[in-house]
């Protein structure tokens, strides 16, 4: 079993967290079980203003400015999530996987069910991840992609002919390797910005025998069916992503970012533009200086809405810690060093106090320095 499954077996034992509701029999009511009307009281929030606010400007990254670098550092530090306009992606393969992720979700309820996500296991269909930490259902459905599509795809289009689901197949696959690319083009931004040479092979991406390992790839397709009472739902409840930072395409409005002193704004479905959300590993690598954003979807009473989300990690074994360049006699290490692995056990037993749990102290000198 692969690491991520192993965590995912001891920390999810209750498959009643993944069955979505049957959106296809869904009349004019949300049913109590979807019915988000208490305070959730996660991540301090401030939760007596239910105004989104649309009028505060997210920042949008041109990668082609020659000033990228210093507005993608800026952006990293004061928001946590911004967006990215010329980031290379072929546009025709964003509408590709928004097609083929469009036909997923629109098969019968019974054909999705027979690639539903086991307990113990990452892939497939069923509700996101994170549902197990909220009272209420969140009004969406999720495919879940770790690894090869093949396997879950056949189980969706069984009797069909071959080009039903390889098409599925190579969409992702091709849509995986544009999002890798991207993501290694940003994370060396990211640093960058930060002060922090790549070429240096001391930062991360290597194991402790030094051996250079791949990250991980996962993909996360979601959608957002139409509501007859948006107000009361959920499409997905808030919460932070994991990785080092997450990248995703949206379809229509919904994205709301949380922001200290601000509130919940809303991410605009720009033309053309992707969305990066600083992820919890990034907050340990970077010493605290970027914080992992808090996000939520909302749904809609006309529009369908979908999401693609891609994950980018260091491989699970490997120790994440404050950057050493980032620590100094004025700046401590905040967080002890963690593997992604590890990360997800905690997150799963804290969820939104996780990265506090990494928090460490360490002895200051006479003079209140800390030594290295
Ligand atoms: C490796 C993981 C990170 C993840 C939880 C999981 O065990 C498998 C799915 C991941 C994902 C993908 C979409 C967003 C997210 C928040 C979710 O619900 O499932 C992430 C989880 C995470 O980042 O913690
Ligand atoms: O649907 C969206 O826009 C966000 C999805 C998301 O945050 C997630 O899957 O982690
Ligand atoms: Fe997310």
């Amino acid at each position: 079993m692969n690491p991520v499954s192993e965590t995912y077996v001891s920390n999810h034992p209750q498959p009643n967290h993944i069955f979505p509701l049957d959106f296809e029999s869904v009349q004019d009511v949300v049913p109590d079980s979807h019915t988000w009307n208490s305070p959730l009281n996660m991540f301090n929030i401030d939760e007596s203003s239910k105004h989104v606010i649309r009028s505060v400007a997210l920042p949008v990254i041109d990668l082609d400015d020659p000033n990228a670098l210093e507005l993608l550092g800026d952006a990293c530090q004061t928001w946590g999530v911004f967006q990215v306009m010329n980031h290379g992606v072929p546009l025709n393969l964003i509408k590709n996987i928004e097609s083929e992720s469009r036909r997923l979700f629109s098969l019968p309820t019974e054909q999705k069910l027979k690639a539903v996500r086991l307990p113990g296991e990452v892939s497939g269909y069923g509700l996101a991840h994170i549902s197990k930490f909220f009272p209420k259902k969140m009004w969406s459905e999720s495919f879940c992609i770790l690894g090869s599509p093949v396997e879950q795809a056949r189980k969706l289009w069984p009797d069909q002919d071959e080009a039903d689901y390889s098409k599925f197949c190579e969409v992702i696959e091709e849509y995986r390797n544009e999002m890798k690319k991207l993501s290694e083009r940003l994370m060396c931004l990211m640093l960058s910005s930060l002060g922090i040479n790549t070429e240096d092979p001391n930062w991360t991406g290597s194991s402790s025998t030094g051996e250079q390992k791949d990250t991980l790839s996962l993909l996360q397709l979601n959608s957002y069916p139409v509501c007859p009472d948006p107000n009361r739902a959920m499409g997905l409840g808030p919460h932070t992503d994991s990785p080092f930072f997450t990248v995703v395409h949206q379809t229509g409005p919904g994205l709301h970012v949380h922001r200290n002193q601000v509130g919940w704004v809303e991410v605009p479905p720009l033309q053309n533009a992707l969305t990066i959300h600083i992820g919890d590993l990034f907050t340990v690598l970077s010493n605290g200086r970027f914080m992992s954003c808090v996000h939520r979807a909302a749904v809609n009473q006309t529009r369908h809405r979908l999401s693609v989300v891609y994950l980018h990690g260091p491989p699970m074994d490997v120790k994440v810690s404050p950057l050493m360049k980032l620590v100094d006699p004025d700046h401590p290490p905040l967080y002890r060093s963690v593997t992604w692995k590890e990360f997800l056990d905690i997150k799963a037993k804290n969820f939104d106090k996780a990265l506090d749990q990494l928090i460490q102290t360490v002895e200051l000198g006479e003079d209140g320095k800390y030594i290295a």
